[in-house]
């Protein structure tokens, strides 16, 4: 099967998800510091509408198998792990509940047959949320509570020997440890040379070179930013300048509507807004590809 999701010129044709499930409706809230939203049942039906919208775009869902097994983040099959177009890199997750979800994507890797390039161990921590391909040989990976520099430096001694560079960023404190803050929290690409931003946080320096590199950079409106923890700008892009993103927020819409975006959109207060993950965190693209 081929496989390789780094080139942001290409549509989504393969992607993993994972059901909320038994694992989601047995999660203590304050636990997992799921906010007051949280309802599963809901997050359930709101997981199923995204699915549909990411499979009428043509691509091909990989489901991993939703279990009771006590992880009710593996949702979230954004972050254990990235795949280029030589192997997938399997992460260690800097949230210690979440330890256990690197497993699960090596036993799909297998079932896919997409070879593991490398895997993360002991300290070394990085969140695949973290990471964002700024062209298709450059990965940028923000340094923060979830991955740490031993982390970076592991992915980067992985990913070198194949012809790919590693850039790092600081992300800020924000609201603290406890609370989910990705690189991807602040940046969701819309286009090979498009994102969506929350400046105020965004490492300088990544600004800067985005700049440098020719990208348009559309700032989020900042009350929907902030009312919705930052999931208005947690966007996935099914192709170049066609997107998706948890409804309710009419004026980040626009922003992008009026930048030449598609934009789809699916209720996600029970899922989203309430665990700290939007629509790139709920997929693991596996291939971008043109449709054969
Ligand atoms: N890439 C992402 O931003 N993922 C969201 C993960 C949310 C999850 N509740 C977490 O705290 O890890």
């Amino acid at each position: 099967m081929p496989f390789g999701a780094e080139d942001r010129s290409k549509p989504l044709a393969r992607v993993m998800m994972r059901a909320p499930g038994p694992a989601m409706a047995a999660a203590d809230p304050a636990e997992w510091h799921y906010g007051p939203g949280f309802d599963p049942r809901r997050a359930e039906a709101q997981h199923a509408d995204l699915a549909g919208i990411v499979a009428a775009s043509g691509a091909k869902i990989h489901w991993i198998p939703s279990q009771d097994d006590a992880m009710s983040d593996a949702v979230f099959v954004q972050d254990p792990s990235f795949v280029t177009a030589k192997g997938a890199v399997v992460l260690n997750m800097g949230k210690v509940l979440r330890r256990g979800e690197p497993d699960l994507h090596v036993a799909a890797y297998e079932a896919l047959g997409v070879p593991v390039l490398g895997r993360l161990t002991g300290d070394a921590t990085v969140e695949s949320g973290d990471c964002v391909w700024i062209d298709a040989t450059t990965l940028a990976i923000g340094r923060g509570a979830r991955s740490n520099q031993a982390g970076i430096d592991a992915v980067r001694a992985i990913l070198e020997p194949h012809g790919y560079s590693v850039v790092a960023y600081d992300l800020p404190y924000w609201t603290g440890p406890e609370a989910c803050l990705h690189l991807m929290s602040l940046i969701s690409p819309l286009a090979p040379k498009m994102a969506l931003i929350h400046a105020p946080l965004l490492p300088y320096a990544m600004w800067a070179d985005l700049k440098a590199r020719g990208w348009t950079l559309l700032h989020a409106p900042e009350d929907e930013f902030l009312a919705s923890g930052g999931l208005s700008l947690n966007v996935l892009m099914l192709k170049p300048q066609d997107v998706v993103m948890v409804d309710g927020f009419p004026k980040t819409r626009a922003l992008m509507e009026e930048a030449g975006c598609r934009v789809q959109v699916f209720e996600g207060d029970a899922l989203c807004i309430a665990c700290e993950g939007g629509p790139t965190c709920l997929t693991r693209p596996v291939l971008r590809a043109d449709p054969a």
